[in-house]
């Protein structure tokens, strides 16, 4: 006998294999038929994978489950939310609940990415950098950044009347500067920066190692304890060589900022705030290792993040010159032509306020926000969101609910004003969080993200009318990643006589 055993010990063990097989069926039945319903087709698996293309399906998904769904993805369950009123009964009032995010191995423990900011599952320091960052990207905080920003974009909008067709490196520049000057004070002169590559490219791996079943030791999780040499576990090399590079892409510019700090010569960024909130701070003390992760945060979570945004917004003026033509009237009445617009300026341009918030609506960037997963049990609406599972709000179908947003496939910044166009009090999304996610989780750059996109959205309409050769066909991405628009030939002609050479005395002051 294979195992050595007796006849009558392997009937016992063959039983009881069948009877550990049946129960765990039974109870995974038990279990499944207490979730949420949803759209699974195969049995046991559900689905292969996550629908490509993902928008009429998430659409069309929330119209069938109009609450929770569970959607199955090789077996894996993941809570679906799919509305605003359910997103505020499972996301907001279940916060403490649903505040956790997946844990993989590969990325959080390999490849040493659990203390990020975006991963942290330990409350505790997720609380404390919940308060860090409240203390230094709070609305009256951020106005500190206003200069930075508002030039950069400046500068951009002089770059792509130069070159329209370069326009997204110079968008990815200006992008990457404020998020430097704004974490380290670091002045970013060109997209090629060996920091910016470093930095990017270690996000390129983060894609791959957040994506589920992309590592097997994310399936088969003893295999993390194979040594390094073992055939097949190369993905520990892998994973270590990785661990370097962030390592290093975090300490670099950290590194700088001490040292220019002990020479005297730091300038104003957040590393420095939040060096000195930690040193003056009886109580909250958050250590080093925090702040070097909160500071890296700020490109991580906020640059691919805003190109993607910006360029929705060009796609949105190309698709929709009409409201390219009423902003720039508007910049027109209040600003004048004599200087570009600023940060002050905002208060005071509500048909550009309202493009800002209608770009983030029309393509949210976080198509289906980012994965939480639950902390505990919960039951709602008497179904059973179990411990562990990931949670998805299911945004873009949220940003084309007719109820909130009627023709929500429409770019109609007129949706945010009142007739005599003003920005309206009360609107769909405001109360209940939505573009930035939700909870405990809720994006804390969120203000920092407004300011740049503000500044961004003003300094090219002010400066150039933007077009796309006739019959430029604009496509988004098919999958769930960061949503943009695919790269499209831009047309940008200056909108008056000396537009550039306003630019340019504004950059020379
Ligand atoms: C257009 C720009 C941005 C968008 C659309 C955006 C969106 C988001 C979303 C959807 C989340 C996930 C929230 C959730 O899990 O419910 C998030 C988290 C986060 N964002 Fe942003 N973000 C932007 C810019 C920024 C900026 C500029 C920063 C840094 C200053 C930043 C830092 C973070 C951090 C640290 C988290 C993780 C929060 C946590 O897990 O507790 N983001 N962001």
């Amino acid at each position: 006998m294979a195992l050595g055993a007796s006849p009558s010990v392997s009937t016992a063990l063959q039983v009881g294999a069948v009877v550990l097989l049946l129960g765990i069926i039974i109870c995974s039945m038990i279990s499944r038929s207490r979730l949420p319903p949803g759209p699974n087709p195969i049995p046991i698996l559900g689905n292969l994978s996550l629908p490509v293309p993902f928008r009429p399906k998430f659409e069309k998904w929330a119209k069938e489950y109009p609450d929770v769904m569970t959607l199955r993805v090789l077996g894996i369950p993941i809570i679906v939310v799919n509305t605003r009123q359910s997103v505020l009964e499972v996301m907001e009032k279940r916060a403490a609940a649903t505040a956790g995010r997946p844990h993989q191995i590969m990325a959080d423990e390999l490849c040493g990415l659990a203390p990020d900011p975006f991963r942290s599952n330990d409350w505790d320091m997720h609380k404390q950098y919940r308060r860090l960052f409240n203390s230094v990207l709070g609305p009256r905080a951020i106005q500190a950044y206003w200069g930075t920003q508002t030039r950069q974009m400046h500068r951009a909008a002089l770059e792509i009347l130069g070159a329209p067709d370069r326009h997204m490196e110079f968008i990815r520049r200006a992008v990457a500067d404020i998020a430097f000057q704004i974490a380290y004070g670091i002045e970013i002169e060109s997209y090629d920066h060996p920091m910016v590559k470093r930095v990017n490219e270690g996000l390129r791996v983060v894609e791959r190692v957040v994506v589920p079943g992309n590592f097997i030791v994310d399936i088969i999780p003893f295999l993390r304890y194979l040594p390094t040499w073992f055939p097949g576990a190369g993905f520990k090399k892998q994973a270590a060589e990785w661990r370097a590079h962030f390592d290093a892409t975090r300490n670099m510019p950290y590194d700088a900022v001490k040292a220019d700090i002990a020479s005297g010569s730091s300038k104003s960024c957040l590393a420095v705030a939040m060096i000195e909130h930690d040193a003056e701070s009886k109580d909250d003390k958050y250590g080093e290792n925090m702040i070097r992760w909160a500071c890296a945060s700020v490109y991580g979570g906020g640059a691919d993040t805003s190109v993607a945004a910006l360029q929705s917004f060009l796609a949105a003026m190309v698709m929709y010159p009409e409201v390219q033509s009423k902003a720039q009237a508007e910049l027109d009445r209040v600003v004048g032509r004599d200087r570009p617009p600023t940060l002050e300026d905002c208060e005071l341009l509500p048909y550009c306020n309202a493009i800002v918030e209608e770009v983030l609506r029309w393509q949210p960037v976080t198509t289906v926000g980012l994965p939480h997963s639950m902390v505990n049990d919960e039951i709602y609406n008497g179904w059973l969101l179990p411990k562990g599972a990931n949670v998805l709000p299911n945004i873009w179908a949220m940003t084309r609910d007719e109820r909130d947003f009627p023709q929500g496939d429409k770019f109609m910044p007129e949706r945010y004003l009142t007739p005599e166009g003003k920005t309206k009090e009360e609107l769909p999304g405001r109360q209940i969080p939505l573009l930035f996610g939700f909870g405990r989780r809720i994006c804390p750059g969120w203000q920092l993200a407004v300011a740049n996109l503000f500044a961004g959205i003003v300094a090219l309409l002010w400066s150039s009318t933007m077009s796309a050769e006739p019959g430029t066909d604009i496509k988004w991405i098919e999958h769930i990643a960061i949503n943009h628009a695919l790269d499209f030939p831009l047309q940008a002609k200056p909108r008056f006589p000396g537009v550039e050479d306003v630019l340019r005395s504004t950059l020379a002051e």
